[in-house]
């Protein structure tokens, strides 16, 4: 079930007996020896080292680890808000990174979504979910179009006039979701998105988030803290160590879709949390 190494491939890896999903696409995000080291005021910080990393089109990867072992600097570099030290990120074959400045065409095809919503407050729902189109020249009325069928997909309908203080923070958080996949990103980077979510709200999103994945065929990286909620989501669960962040294993879940709350009381289900629960207590 569970690969130990540091390079790995989409094609090689899984050795779980079980094929990848046949629906998955070419590799499309590729990471390749991608280290950072960070400038702190207190002297040099390894933050990554040596990473390599394949994901396929349509694949959900959820990214695991103790506090501190580069997952958030791992997803800044994959969304181009911050350069590695060195290696190489592509999305279908763009680089993003070349040295320190960015490629802004390869980082069109990108979503992102944080902990935090992050909405205007003065903004409409429709409004805020329409902001990456307006940005990008969109007229109005396809842009309107655009994010009324994204609050049906995310479950906003009926709230497209609501200001964010009008919604729950789930909401908010699917209207995030929706804006990040305004302009028909292929890839969806999401960082924590419902860490400060109740536990109820998170087990909704969690099934909602599957349903968007599944409508959008996007491939989406995923970073948590939960390793069921991880474990739940992910064709792959990729666990990485700290000081420096490397990848210690990266573990397949050959769990059926669509998954449902049952699917989290499975036999299977269990053993693969544990699995990682004890790589992870390994590290401490
Ligand atoms: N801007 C920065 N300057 C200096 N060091 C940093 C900076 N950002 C992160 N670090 C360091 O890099 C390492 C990785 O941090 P990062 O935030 O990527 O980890 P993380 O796995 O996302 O942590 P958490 O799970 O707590 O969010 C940590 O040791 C952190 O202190």
């Amino acid at each position: 079930m569970t690969q130990k190494a540091t390079v790995q491939d989409a094609a090689s890896e899984n050795n779980t007996g079980s094929p990848p999903r046949p629906e998955l696409g070419p590799v499309e995000l590729e990471l390749a020896g991608v280290s950072k080291v960070y400038q702190a005021r207190l002297g040099l910080v390894e933050a990554l080292s040596d990473v390599n990393l394949s994901i396929r089109r349509g694949e959900f990867i959820s990214l695991v680890g103790r506090s501190g072992c580069g997952k958030t600097t791992l997803l800044r570099i994959l969304s181009g808000l911050l350069p590695p030290s060195a290696g190489s990120v592509r999305a279908n074959g763009q680089s993003i990174w070349k040295g320190a400045s960015r490629d802004d065409e390869a980082l069109k095809q990108v979503g992102l979504v944080f902990q935090e919503a992050n909405l205007f407050p003065w903004f409409t729902i429709v409004e805020n979910i329409s902001l990456p189109l307006k940005l990008r020249g969109v007229d109005r009325k396809a842009r309107v179009a655009r994010a009324e069928e994204l609050c049906e997909l995310v479950g906003l309908r009926g709230f497209e006039g609501a200001y964010p203080r009008e919604l729950s923070g789930g909401m908010r958080q699917r209207a995030a979701i929706a804006r990040a996949l305004s302009a028909r990103p292929s890839i969806l980077l999401m960082d924590e998105p419902f860490g400060a979510l109740d536990a109820l709200t998170r087990d909704k999103m969690n099934l909602e988030l599957q349903s968007i994945h599944a409508a959008t065929g996007a491939t989406v990286v995923f970073v948590t803290h939960s390793i069921s909620e991880a474990v739940f989501l992910a064709d792959r669960v990729v666990l990485l160590t700290p000081r420096p962040g490397r990848i210690r294993s990266v573990t397949s879940v050959p769990l059926v879709r669509p998954r449902s709350v049952e699917t989290e009381t499975g036999v299977e289900f269990g053993r693969i949390v544990r699995g990682l629960r004890v790589e992870l207590d390994e590290e401490s």
